[in-house]
């Protein structure tokens, strides 16, 4: 990997881009652990996303949300960290990750993230009348954050295993290439 920091890659972006599934696939390929950010925050809290958000609100989950990168990062050796796609919204997170990894945006059209989130019950800012209009708005005010990353890779009609390859490839370059 390179010199933008310590060996964690951080992916990036909004929900149903793929940090969950591409950051499997990425560990796999790289023989380390997979954190998944939710799955720690839901083991921390002792109930699932929806019931945080319900019981303390989005603005607890952000808290906690905190709290938990701040310890993924405190552990020792490579990890492959999968993000929640609000992450970037606290700049104090935006520089963490980048103080202790790559910053991996993995990037999509709206139509493809509200294909691959259709019908999932596990995101409650989904769970509104119009889907695709929250998708557009949270984009519009995150792609700014998201586009910090050090490398934006794009998903759409790709694989899960493609995109990690790409990944891959782009860590082990000695020059991770322009972000546009
Ligand atoms: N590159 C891809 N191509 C097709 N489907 C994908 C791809 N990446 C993820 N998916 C699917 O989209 C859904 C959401 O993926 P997930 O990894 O949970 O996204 P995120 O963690 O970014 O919200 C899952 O059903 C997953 O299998
Ligand atoms: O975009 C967001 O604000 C969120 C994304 C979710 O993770 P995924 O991006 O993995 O779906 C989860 O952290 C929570 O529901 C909030
Ligand atoms: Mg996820």
């Amino acid at each position: 990997m390179h010199e933008c920091g310590p060996d964690k890659p951080f992916l990036v972006g909004p929900m149903g881009s793929g940090k969950s599934t591409v950051g499997r696939a990425l560990a796999h390929r790289l023989g380390v652990e997979l954190v998944d950010l939710d799955a720690v925050i839901a083991e921390r809290a002792g109930c699932a996303i929806p019931e945080i958000f319900a019981a303390e609100g989005e603005a607890g989950f952000r808290d906690r949300e905190q709290a938990a990168l701040e310890e993924v990062v405190a552990r020792p050796g490579p990890l492959v960290v999968a993000t929640g796609g609000g992450v970037v919204l606290r700049e104090a997170n935006r520089r963490t990750m980048a103080a202790n990894g790559t910053v991996v945006y993995l990037r999509a059209d709206v139509e493809t993230l509200l294909e691959r989130t259709a019908g999932d019950a596990n995101r409650p800012l989904l769970q509104v009348d119009d889907p695709r209009a929250k998708l557009e708005a949270l984009q519009a005010e995150r792609e700014p954050l998201y586009r910090q990353a050090h490398l934006i890779v794009d998903t759409p009609g790709r694989t899960a295993q493609e995109v990690a390859e790409e990944i891959l490839a782009r860590l082990d370059s000695a020059d991770p290439g322009a972000v546009d």
